[in-house]
């Protein structure tokens, strides 16, 4: 039996709360966060991967030198759903919790936004 998505559009997800370091092209949510440092962008990781397994949905991630990309959208639609802005809220917290700063500006620059 199939998992039931809610799908949302673009709009929908960036005007949700607790999502501002979030930024969608196309079907796709993008957010870039400095760390500062290799440790602090591990820490991050680690917490999307601890809060992505709990709810079995998983971004892509990309880890550099203190930065951490990430891209979320929803493989079984092929679309956003409600499950990509609730997580993306979580990692935004958890980011928070870290004092990891959010730079949406930076997104169209980051490696995981081209092609
Ligand atoms: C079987 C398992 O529930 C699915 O493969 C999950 C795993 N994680 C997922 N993550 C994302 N981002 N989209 C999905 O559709 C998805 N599906």
């Amino acid at each position: 039996m199939g998992r039931h998505y809610e799908e949302i559009g673009a709009a929908q997800f960036e005007s949700a709360d607790g999502v501002a370091d979030w930024r969608v092209r196309g079907t796709t949510a993008f957010a870039l966060y400095r760390t500062g440092d290799f440790a602090t962008a591990v820490r991050l990781v680690d917490e999307v991967g601890r809060l992505a397994d709990a709810v079995d949905h998983h971004p892509d991630v990309n880890l550099r030198y203190g930065r951490v990309e990430l891209r979320l959208t929803t493989h079984a639609t092929s679309s956003l759903t409600t499950v990509d802005v609730d997580l993306a809220r979580a990692i935004s917290a958890a980011a928070a919790a870290l004092a990891v700063t959010a730079d949406p500006d930076g997104i169209a620059e980051s490696e995981i936004a081209q092609g």
